[in-house]
This record gives structure tokens, C-alpha cells and sequence, in this order.
């Protein structure tokens, strides 16, 4: 029976890493955006904080090592590429160096839980950019073929689950009891293609969570706003949030789980462990932020898992789906008249 992949790529957003790469990580990042200057001067700000190292790269290996492995283990023996969107290994380069590699389907998965057009359409169509910059340049670009949706995989959920215990035990245990679970993700504006679909689908994975922890007491807050003042982005913001609970009486303590981040990045470390934090100290709020999954293994697991179906779905010769990526469902074409699949 022919293999119909080659191998995975893994999507992410890509990290400077270095003090020189903040300023033309950023202008990558923002690249026909709208955001205000001192925004910008504020964010390269917390990147220097961190001596301009983003652990974004460090963890998506990660990622990629766990996932190479879990499939392995579930038989499925496939090279993992890492693709960043906007920093080293950019997607262009990575996918010159697969079709080099011979590599002509791979199965993709983005380094996102939750579908909104930056957390998805925008990774689609900077895949199809490189291919299209492979295809200039000579080569037949690698077919990416998506995993469906994973935000309420039973892995994804054990993670984030498994984290939110880890970080309600090392609370003072007065309040370990009465804490309120917050969960964030990165805000989007309320325009944006898919804005109230991400939302949903982080309601959803929010409250599957909660409920296989028991847990009534939560709530789904935002983060890392951006863009111009005057645009809507999706709220409440959380320390806006936090500010209004504590005022409004009742909140004893706080959980902040980062549902919306699939690892401890600058957004995380800043915007949570520095900005929350100091919200929370004025407060005098006791908080706890949960790790973001990374690579905690049954994530990982999650992703082998997707992977493995995608596999399945496609090895009795199911003609290749076509992803328009303005149009994240699935469009099914004919079986091509000679296969290429080897
Ligand atoms: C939904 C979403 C996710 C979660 C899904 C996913 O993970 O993809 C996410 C992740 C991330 N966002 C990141 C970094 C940045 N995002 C920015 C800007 C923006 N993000 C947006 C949305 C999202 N972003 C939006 C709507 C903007 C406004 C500009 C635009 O419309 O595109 C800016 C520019 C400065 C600013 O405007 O804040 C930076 C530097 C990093 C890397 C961090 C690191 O290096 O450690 C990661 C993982
Ligand atoms: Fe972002």
C-alpha cells in the first residue's frame, strides 16, 4: 500500500533569538498591520526584557521531538519539520529544504488550539506562500494536508486539566478550595475573520476543562490586546477583569490558565507572570498561573493522535483534500486522473 504522507510539519509563529532580531521580528510580524508605533516600541520592550530570546523555538522543537516520538510509538515513523511564521526556520526556507529532501506530502499541523484567521488562515496562507516561492524557484513544492480540529481532544484537555492542578497546589491552602479558574487567550479583534468562532471554540475547551475538574467557578478572560484603541477587540481584558471581580467582592484567589497559548512564550511571561501579577499584587490577590501544555506528553499525544488519523483517513487512496485557506472547512476534489501518490 503506498504511504500517503512523507511527513509532518509543525506551524508555529516563530520567536527572535537575540537582542539584533526584536526590530525585524516585528516588522515580520506586523507586516500590512495597523498598529500604532508606541505599541510596537512597547512589545519590542518586553521582548528585551528577556535579552530578546523568545522560548517559543526552544519549545516548538520540543514539540516536534514529543510528537516524532508519540508517533513512532504508535508505529508511524515520519521526519517532523518545524515552519515559523515569522522568525527562523521561516516556512520558506523549510519548505525549499523539504522539497530538497524529496518530500512531496506532508501532513500539517498548526501550533494553535483555537481557529480564528491569525490563529489559523493566516499560518494556511504563509504555507501557500512558501509553496508558491518553492514553485518560483523550480522545485514542485511539498501538498500540506491539515489535521482537523483539537481543541476538545481528550489529550489537550489532560494537559490543561493536569497544569491547572499543578498550579491550584502551590496556592495557599485556605484558598486552594475557592479559587477562581481563569482561563486567557490572546485577544483578536472583533472583526477579524473567525473572531466568534475562536471565542467559542475557547468556550468550549474552556469549560470541558472545568468540568473534568469539577470546577463551577470560571470564566474566560483576554489578553495581549493590540491594534488601535478605537477597534474592538474581544473582551473582558484580564486585568480589567481582575479589577472588577476583586472590586465587586468574592474572589478569593485566581488560577490563570492560558488555554489560548500552546506554550510559555513572551505573551505568557509578560503580559501574565509580569502585568497580571502586579495587578493581582495590588490587589492582594493571591494568583497562580498555570504552565501553558508545551510539551507535556499527553499534548503531544494529542497531536500524534491527530496525525495518525489524518493518516488513516487518507491511506486507501481518499483523493487529497484542497484547503483554501480562506475557507478553513475542507473542499474535496475528484481523484486525480494519474496518481502521484507513491
Ligand atoms: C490569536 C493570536 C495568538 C494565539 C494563537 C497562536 O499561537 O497563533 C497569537 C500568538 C502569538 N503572538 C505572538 C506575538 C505577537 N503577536 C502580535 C500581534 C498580534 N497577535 C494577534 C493574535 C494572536 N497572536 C493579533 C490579532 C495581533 C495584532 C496584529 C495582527 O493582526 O496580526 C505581535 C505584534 C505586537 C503586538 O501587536 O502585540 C507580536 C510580537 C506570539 C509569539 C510570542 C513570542 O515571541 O514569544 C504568539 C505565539
Ligand atoms: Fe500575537
Amino acid at each position: 500500500m503506498p504511504a500517503p504522507f512523507d511527513a509532518v510539519l509543525l506551524v508555529s509563529f516563530g520567536g527572535p533569538q537575540g537582542p539584533d532580531d526584536i526590530r525585524p521580528f516585528l516588522a515580520n510580524v506586523l507586516r500590512g498591520r495597523r498598529i500604532p508605533p508606541q505599541r510596537i516600541e512597547e512589545v519590542a520592550h518586553h521582548y528585551e526584557l528577556f535579552g530578546g530570546v523568545s522560548p517559543i523555538t526552544q519549545y516548538t522543537n520540543d514539540q516536534a521531538e514529543g510528537l516524532r516520538q508519540h508517533l513512532a510509538g504508535r508505529g508511524l515513523v515520519l521526519p517532523v519539520y518545524v515552519g515559523m511564521r515569522n522568525w527562523t526556520p521561516l516556512l520558506p526556507d523549510v519548505l525549499a529544504q523539504m522539497a530538497q529532501d524529496g518530500v512531496r506530502r506532508a501532513i500539517g499541523v498548526v501550533a494553535a488550539a483555537h481557529r480564528s484567521y491569525s490563529s489559523c488562515t493566516q499560518y494556511r496562507h504563509n504555507v501557500l506562500q512558501a509553496r508558491e516561492a518553492v514553485f518560483a524557484a523550480g522545485r514542485t513544492p511539498v501538498d500540506v494536508t491539515y489535521v482537523g480540529d483539537w481543541h476538545l481532544h481528550e489529550g489537550f484537555l489532560t494537559a490543561v486539566a493536569d497544569l491547572v492542578v499543578v498550579a491550584r497546589d502551590t496556592l495557599p491552602p485556605g484558598v486552594q478550595g475557592t479559587a477562581r479558574l481563569v482561563f486567557t487567550a490572546h485577544s483578536v479583534p472583533t472583526t477579524m475573520a473567525g473572531a466568534e468562532a475562536y471565542r467559542l471554540q475557547l468556550r468550549n475547551s474552556a469549560a470541558e476543562v472545568a468540568r473534568r475538574l469539577g470546577i463551577n467557578d470560571w470564566d474566560l478572560v483576554f489578553q495581549s490586546r493590540s491594534g488601535r484603541p478605537e477597534d474592538p477587540w474581544l473582551a473582558p481584558d484580564v486585568n480589567d477583569y481582575l479589577r472588577q471581580q476583586h472590586a465587586r467582592g468574592g474572589l478569593q484567589a485566581v488560577i490563570l490558565s492560558p488555554i489560548g497559548f500552546v506554550c510559555d512564550h513572551i505573551e505568557v511571561l509578560y503580559d501574565l507572570d509580569h502585568e497580571a501579577r502586579e495587578t493581582c499584587d495590588a490587589l492582594g490577590l493571591p494568583m497562580v498561573r498555570a504552565s501553558a501544555v508545551n510539551a507535556h506528553p499527553a499534548f503531544v499525544d494529542a497531536l500524534a493522535d491527530m496525525v495518525v488519523r489524518t493518516w488513516e483517513m487518507y491511506k486507501r487512496g481518499r483523493p487529497l483534500t484542497l484547503v483554501h485557506p480562506d475557507h478553513p472547512d475542507a473542499l474535496e476534489l475528484p481523484p486525480p486522473v494519474s496518481p502521484t501518490v507513491r
